[in-house]
This record gives C-alpha cells, sequence and structure tokens, in this order.
C-alpha cells in the first residue's frame, strides 16, 4: 500500500492531501494547475513537501525526519512529454539506468507485452507517437518499479492510438499489478483506466470516486 500525507506551499494555495493507494489504478483528476504533478514529483522525490508522511508499505520515502533520494525508491515515472533521449536507440533509452542488463528478465516480457521488440534499432525520431508512448512506458517498467506514476501519459496521441495504449496500460497492469497512480483531463479515459478517481481543486481532494 502507498500512503501519501503531503503538504505544502505553493504559489497560489495550499495543497494537502492524504489518499492511499493498494495495487490498483487511482486517477488523479483535476484542472490545469490544481497539483497534480506536484503530487507525482513528491512521491517520485523530485519535489519536497514540506510536510506530511510518504510510504510504500515498510519503506518510508519522506517525513518530518527522513528523505529517501529518489534512486532508491523504485518508483518508474512516465513524464507527460516521454522524455526520452533523443540521441540513444530505443534499445538504449530503455536499458537507461538499469545495470545488470542480461540478467534483467522483466525487460522480455515488457517488450512483448508492448510489442515493440521490432524498434530496437529506432531512434525516437523514426517512430510515431503511439511507438514513443510504449517505448517510455517500458523505461518506466524496466526498472521493475514498486510503483508507477503516469502524468497525462496519453494526451498526445490521436483517439485511436490513444485507445489502444489504454488497452496496453490495462493489460501491463494486469501483469504487474503495483499501485498506478494516473494523470488525465479526460473523464473517459479516467473512468475506462480507473478503479478509483480522486478529484483535486487548488490542491485539495473534493471528492473520490470508485469506477
Ligand atoms: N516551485 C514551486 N513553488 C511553489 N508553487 C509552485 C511551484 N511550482 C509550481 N507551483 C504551483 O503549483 C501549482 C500546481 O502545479 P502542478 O504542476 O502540480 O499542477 P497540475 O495539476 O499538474 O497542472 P497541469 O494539469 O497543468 O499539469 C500551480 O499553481 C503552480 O503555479
Amino acid at each position: 500500500m502507498l500512503d501519501v500525507q503531503i503538504k505544502k506551499q505553493l504559489f497560489h494555495y495550499d495543497l494537502e492531501v492524504d489518499f492511499s493507494v493498494g495495487n490498483e489504478k487511482v486517477i488523479l483528476f483535476g484542472p490545469s494547475g490544481s497539483g497534480k504533478t506536484t503530487i507525482l514529483d513528491s512521491i517520485a522525490g523530485l519535489n519536497k513537501p514540506d510536510s506530511g508522511k510518504i510510504c510504500l508499505g515498510n519503506n518510508l520515502f519522506f517525513d518530518q525526519k527522513q528523505w529517501m533520494p529518489t534512486r532508491v525508491r523504485n518508483v518508474g515515472y512516465l513524464f507527460q512529454d516521454y522524455a526520452l533521449f533523443p540521441h540513444m536507440t530505443v534499445e538504449k533509452n530503455i536499458y537507461y539506468g538499469i545495470r545488470k542488463k542480461e540478467q534483467n528478465s522483466a525487460i522480455e516480457k515488457i517488450l512483448d507485452v508492448l510489442r515493440i521488440h521490432h524498434l530496437w534499432t529506432k531512434f525516437p525520431h523514426q517512430i510515431s507517437g503511439g511507438e514513443k508512448q510504449r517505448v517510455a512506458l517500458a523505461r518506466a517498467l524496466a526498472t521493475e518499479p514498486s510503483v508507477l506514476l503516469l502524468d497525462e501519459p496519453l494526451s498526445a496521441l490521436d483517439k485511436q492510438t490513444r485507445t489502444e495504449c489504454q488497452d496496453e496500460i490495462l493489460r501491463i497492469h494486469e501483469f504487474w499489478k503495483i499501485p498506478f497512480i494516473i494523470v488525465t483531463h479526460d473523464m473517459d479515459e479516467a473512468e475506462k483506466l480507473g478503479n478509483k478517481i480522486i478529484f483535486l481543486e487548488e490542491g485539495k481532494i473534493i471528492k473520490t470516486t470508485t469506477v
């Protein structure tokens, strides 16, 4: 279980949220600037809350006394713009940050589930938006994370590719069964992907619904 309690003073309001995520898919839904990325960044260790507590099972990521560095949190993060390295092939992008290349059995499974074997030697500019999304997802999963954060993972895609990638996210979750936190602005997508939807407004949870 991932437990998140965060307080942080932002430019225009105070972010203050308290929620838990089991091995399920939780959606963060809210207008631009409502604090969604700040919450993901806090879980990943890219942003430090003013107070609160974040823990994954017995692993304490953050509290008043402790700050666990990003690299040891074992959190997978798919950024809004995928952030693939343009000068690296798909293979290098996926293996980036993994130490024991040959011993990583997870990679083969990921490549099968996402169907991206054939892109191995291509560079990001040689592949489509949907393929980039799948490569970025593979990279986020290659480290075998204990939590996966997805910040508007599908917003740049056309409708058909988007539907395909939604199905892939559902399949990946079936397979991995770890906490997924997904940010989206699209209610249909939220209802398709989420087990639970957390509605945010100006840094506060105004409603939570179970799908
Ligand atoms: N370093 C900072 N210090 C204080 N406030 C900040 C800082 N960075 C961003 N903010 C403010 O925090 C608020 C939340 O931003 P955040 O990016 O988390 O929102 P969001 O819901 O992810 O928005 P979007 O949907 O547009 O990506 C914004 O009002 C922003 O101005």
